[in-house]
């Protein structure tokens, strides 16, 4: 089952609250329910202290005020504040860890399922959006919409109550008029939310935009087609101030108008209360007691409700991409018991491909592949460009899975090892290695999770005929030509037989830059390092099909 037929099941959002937020991260309940102690304990507060103040100026009013009197309402007055001050700044600190833990959570719950994930043409932007400002923009749904929804439901209720014990006929009047803050918020919030997601949707195509004009810039400049894309790059910001300043014109009449209906209800309690003062049976000092409780009370009623609508459009962003998130989180969300994976052996395997079948969207399938990569072995794959080699191995990787057939591992099927253990078992070196930021080095260590020594590092590099190990690299590739970053790639997967000695290399075009010397150097580096491997290489060059003991094309 997907997460999209789980959702038609179980609608995820419900009142404005998504139970998937807390199906998967630890240590929210207990925030819960740390924000209902603490919203009793406000609450009480609130309680009290109107209780106090309207003890106290009615004592004075009416001359009937002892020094004891005040003095003792006075403390609980000055303990209710600090008490509620206390509450509020214990709150706040629990809904910011509260709100780190749970953003760590769904980070690391996201990206480990997108390394378990096969590739399925997600973009790079969009994916950097959504794991950093879509998980970011969750903040104030945990660290004031939740705490403000506990206090909605609690500081009403309690107000009521404890008004309906001092004057029925407010109490009554609170009730009435009370539900059109939670139904013009309701209103208003289905209408901010469908834009909220469209506005998440257009952050994401804005930094899809971004990040491929910043990568292909070189080549666009190169074309004299730079300026035209900065121009289109304009119009969408543009559009999407555009569209940010709408919705922050929704969410500010939004507030004035909860804002409006609260302070009509107000007044609608005080000339109540007036005109009782005034003709009616509220006379005398309890009169003026309980008058003054009630007026001090009812707008403590209406405002946690008011102040629900106002973070509820701060979060409005990060419910929206909660959403994609959990799209993206697509495993946990099948409800079914996680099978226990299968160990993948530890010394060279044969691998065996079963009449596995791979397609990409919108693409004629490849054809149907079937064949034994021998175990301890060299083998080179020589099928034509776009054959789908790359894609076999990145299939080998667990990165990509074929939609029949299967990949066999020794006598283990792939789709149901442990593909952590079987990565763990492998080296590889892709066509393009990813560089980043750092010395050639730095690229070079990233191979291996731990720390190696400079030793065994310049040693990989030296192998792989790579550049000086101190020099210089950016992560877009430049300081390095096309073959050096091959070699860095080459290091790497060296680097990594010394260190996890893996039964099975990968090489996808591990000389297709070189010159033939060089190439002679590195292929003799590959053989050394081959030994005892199963290894398999996807080249068309002679001399790498000189060092194969088996050749395999289709
Ligand atoms: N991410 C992708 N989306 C769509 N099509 C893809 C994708 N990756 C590869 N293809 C297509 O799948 C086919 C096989 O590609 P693959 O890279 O596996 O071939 P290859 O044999 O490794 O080619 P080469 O020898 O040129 O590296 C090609 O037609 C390619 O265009």
């Amino acid at each position: 089952m997907t997460a999209t037929s789980t959702n038609s099941l179980e609608p995820p959002r419900t009142r404005g609250i998504d139970r998937r937020l807390f199906r998967y991260t630890r240590g929210t309940r207990r925030y819960i329910v740390l924000s209902a102690v603490l919203g009793a304990v406000t609450t009480a507060c609130i309680i009290a202290g109107a209780w106090s103040i309207a003890t106290l100026v009615s004592g004075a009013v009416a001359g009937e005020l002892t020094l004891e009197g005040s003095m003792r309402e006075m403390a609980v007055l000055a303990g209710a504040m600090a008490l509620r001050a206390i509450a509020a700044s214990v709150q706040d600190s629990a809904a910011q860890a509260s709100a780190s833990g749970v953003k760590r959570d769904l980070r690391s719950a996201a990206l480990a399922s997108l390394a378990r994930q096969p590739e399925d043409g997600r973009h790079s932007g969009e994916t950097a959006n959504l794991l950093v400002r879509g998980i970011e923009s969750l903040d104030s749904y945990f660290s004031r919409y939740i705490p403000q929804l506990v206090l909605a439901v609690l500081v009403p209720l309690s107000v009521i109550a404890v008004m309906a014990t001092a004057d029925v006929t407010s109490a009554v009047v609170v009730v009435l008029t009370l539900p059109l803050i939670p139904v013009f918020g309701i209103l208003i919030g289905l209408y901010t939310s469908a834009r909220a997601e469209k506005q998440w949707k257009v952050t994401a195509l804005l930094a899809r935009r971004f990040t491929d004009l910043v990568a292909g810039l070189p080549t666009l400049k190169a074309f004299g087609r730079a300026e035209r894309q900065t121009e289109h790059l304009r119009a969408s910001t543009v559009d999407y101030r555009k569209r940010t300043m709408s919705l922050l014109k929704v969410a500010f009449m939004s507030a004035l108008a909860l804002e409006l209906a609260a302070s009509i209800s107000v007044a609608i309690v005080a000339v109540e209360i007036g005109v009782r003062l005034v003709h009616g049976d509220l006379s005398g000092m309890v009169g003026l007691q309980i008058a003054l409780f009630v007026l001090i009370l009812a707008p403590e009623a209406y405002l946690p409700l008011r102040q629900v609508g106002v973070h509820y459009h701060a979060s409005a962003e990060g419910l929206a991409a909660a959403d994609e998130l959990f799209a993206t989180i697509k495993e946990e969300d099948t409800g079914e018991p996680a099978r226990a994976p299968a160990a993948v052996a530890r010394s060279a395997p044969m691998i065996q491909v079963r009449r596995a079948r791979f397609a990409y969207p919108g693409r004629e399938p490849l054809p149907e592949l079937s064949m034994t990569i021998p175990a301890g072995a060299i083998t080179v794959l020589t099928a034509p460009s776009g054959a789908g080699k790359s894609t076999l191995f990145s299939a080998l990787l667990g990165f990509r899975t074929p939609q029949s057939g299967s990949l066999l591992v020794g006598e283990q099927d792939l789709a149901e090892a442990d593909l952590d253990q079987w990565r763990h078992r492998t080296a590889w070196m892709p066509q393009k290695p990813v560089l980043v930021d750092g010395t050639i080095a730095d690229n070079v260590r990233l191979a291996v999770a731990d720390e190696v020594p400079d030793s065994m590092v310049e040693e990989a590099v030296a192998a792989a005929q790579a550049p000086d190990p101190s020099r210089s690299v950016s992560a877009s590739g430049s300081g390095v030509s096309a073959g050096e970053a091959a070699r860095i790639g080459l290091a790497r997967l060296f680097l990594r037989v010394k260190a996890l000695n893996p039964p099975v290399l990968i090489l996808d075009e591990p000389t297709a830059h070189l010159d033939r010397d060089t190439e002679a150097r590195v292929l003799d580096g590959i053989r050394r390092h081959a030994e005892g491997r199963t290894v398999l290489i996807a080249s068309h060059r002679p001399a790498v099909a000189a060092i194969a003991d088996r050749e395999v094309t289709w």
